[in-house]
Formats: C-alpha cells, sequence, structure tokens
C-alpha cells in the first residue's frame, strides 16, 4: 500500500520559496507586460499562489499536454491536448511547472512555442529533479532541486490522488 510516509517541503517553506520566485521575476520583467502560462494540472496550486506575488501587468492563460509516448526519444513533439487562448507573437511568455524531471515534456513545449515568435520565452519550475534528466534544458526560476524520490502534494497527483496536499510529501510504501 502506497502512502505519504514523509513530509519534504513544508507548507511555510513553500510560501517562502513562491515569495523569493516572485520577487526575482517581478525584477527581471520591470515595466513590461508578462503572459504566465501554467502547464495542467500539476502546476494549477503553484501558479495560483506565484501569480499573487507578483507585482507587475500579468495576464495568465494555462495548457495542456500529453506525456511523452516514448521516454527513450527526446526530440519528439508534445502532443498539446488544450493550447493557448492567446497568441504568443510579441509577448513576454513565463512557462510554469510543478516538476521537471526527464524534462522532455517542458523541452518539446518550448520548441513548440517558439516557432510562434514569443518576444521571450522563460521556464520557471518549484521542483527540479535533475537525476532524471533526458533532455538538456535551462530553466530560468527553480524553486527546489529534490533527489530523485516519488513526491504528491501541492497540485502533483500519485494517480491523481494527493493534488490538494498543502505540502509536498514523499510517497513510499506502508
Ligand atoms: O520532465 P518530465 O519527465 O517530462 O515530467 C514532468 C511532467 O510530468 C508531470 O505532468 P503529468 O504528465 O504527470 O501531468 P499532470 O501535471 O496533469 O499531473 C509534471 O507536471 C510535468 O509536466
Ligand atoms: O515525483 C513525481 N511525482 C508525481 N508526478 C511526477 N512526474 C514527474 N515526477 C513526479
Amino acid at each position: 500500500m502506497f502512502k505519504v510516509t514523509e513530509v519534504m517541503i513544508s507548507e511555510e517553506q513553500l510560501a517562502a520559496k513562491v515569495s523569493e520566485l516572485a520577487k526575482q521575476i517581478e525584477k527581471d520583467f520591470q515595466g513590461e507586460e508578462l503572459l504566465v502560462v501554467g502547464i495542467l494540472k500539476g502546476a494549477s496550486v503553484f501558479v495560483a499562489d506565484l501569480i499573487r506575488k507578483i507585482n507587475l501587468d500579468v495576464n495568465i492563460d494555462f495548457m495542456s499536454v500529453s506525456s511523452y509516448g516514448n521516454s527513450t526519444e527526446s526530440s519528439g513533439t508534445v502532443k498539446i491536448l488544450k493550447d493557448l487562448d492567446v497568441n504568443i507573437e510579441g509577448k513576454n511568455v513565463l512557462i510554469v511547472e510543478d516538476i521537471i524531471d526527464s524534462g522532455l515534456t517542458l523541452s518539446n513545449l518550448v520548441a513548440a512555442l517558439e516557432t510562434r515568435n514569443p518576444k521571450s520565452l522563460k521556464l520557471c519550475t518549484l521542483l527540479d529533479k535533475p537525476q532524471r534528466r533526458k533532455a538538456n534544458i535551462f530553466v530560468d526560476y527553480v524553486g527546489f532541486v529534490i533527489e530523485d524520490k516519488f513526491i504528491v502534494g501541492y497540485g502533483i497527483d500519485y494517480a491523481e490522488k494527493y493534488r490538494n496536499l498543502p505540502y509536498i510529501g514523499i510517497v513510499g510504501q506502508e
């Protein structure tokens, strides 16, 4: 039976990091407009907290993409299940993810969005698991670099469960 066996990142630590990331983003985009794009469903909680700490002219949108079929393929195309509502040509775009693992989702998504000619395209992730990386991507804003443990909470699921936990927990065998 799988259960959440340990807290990896507390609610307080998450809140402090979200504020810190928001301040960096605010500084980098002073005087600019910003389109924040949350990747469903995992990033929904993080993006909701993050935008409320960014004191800039911010618009938000969401995308839903399917997981890559073949995990050994790093240059495939991402299947877009829900596209952006707006045209990003000439806009500053910040993609917000909950976690980067192999990096395949994000690298394929970046390749797809670059063809639409945004003014800038930056990446933000709450969690980064570099040990599992298969695609080489540069991430502009990283919350926490974590070890290779299966985690849940704060939007992140295990079989669609635990997204509503207010902290990041480790899933283990009971
Ligand atoms: O770096 P990668 O190995 O590509 O993995 C990261 C992706 O996996 C998770 O999404 P998931 O497909 O589980 O969908 P969800 O956000 O709806 O839970 C996460 O939200 C990232 O989008
Ligand atoms: O550790 C994880 N937990 C849940 N979903 C994930 N998707 C990539 N890594 C993870």
